[in-house]
């Protein structure tokens, strides 16, 4: 996924020297290293890549609500987005079908990453004007 990620984001003429890469353990790990990554780098948006996958326990459900929750919250209070690359899948074949081939969600991650990177540029760069346009000084 992260390499579909990477490819998407050339495509759309976003510089390698752009992109900067973590890896967390599991998707548990994904909100504080996203907040981390915001604290440490000037990022303009960060996709959060992970696949959570159905099991025995109740964890899935947990995690689903604190990774989504997680991140959502931390685009909120940081005012950058933060793509939601986590597959939430009940079965391992769910999770191929969309981490790998003509199906990969991750085109659309990193199509949706560039146009929220324009979209928050707009809004909140160097231009006073286009701070003006939604009420920051
Ligand atoms: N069950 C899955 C996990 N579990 C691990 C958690 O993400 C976390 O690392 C752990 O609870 C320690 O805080 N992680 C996944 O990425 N996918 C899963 O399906
Ligand atoms: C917290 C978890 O992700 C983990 O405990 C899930 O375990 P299981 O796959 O046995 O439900």
């Amino acid at each position: 996924m992260v390499a579909d990620v990477l490819k998407g984001l050339a495509e759309r003429s976003v510089k390698d020297d752009n992109i900067v890469q973590m890896e967390v353990p599991g998707c548990g790990e994904l909100p504080v290293a996203a907040r981390l990554m915001m604290a440490t780098q000037k990022v303009d948006v960060v996709i959060a890549v992970g696949v959570l996958i159905d099991g025995a326990t109740d964890g899935y459900t947990f995690m689903c609500e604190a990774v989504s929750n997680g991140l959502m919250n931390l685009q909120l209070t940081a005012a950058i987005p933060v793509i939601f690359g986590v597959l939430t899948c009940a079965t391992p074949e769910q999770a191929e079908a969309r981490a790998t081939g003509d199906k990969s969600h991750a085109v659309d991650w990193a199509a949706t990453a560039v146009e929220m990177g324009v979209l928050r540029s707009s809004q909140i760069g160097n231009s006073a004007r286009a701070k003006a346009s939604v009420g920051f000084s």
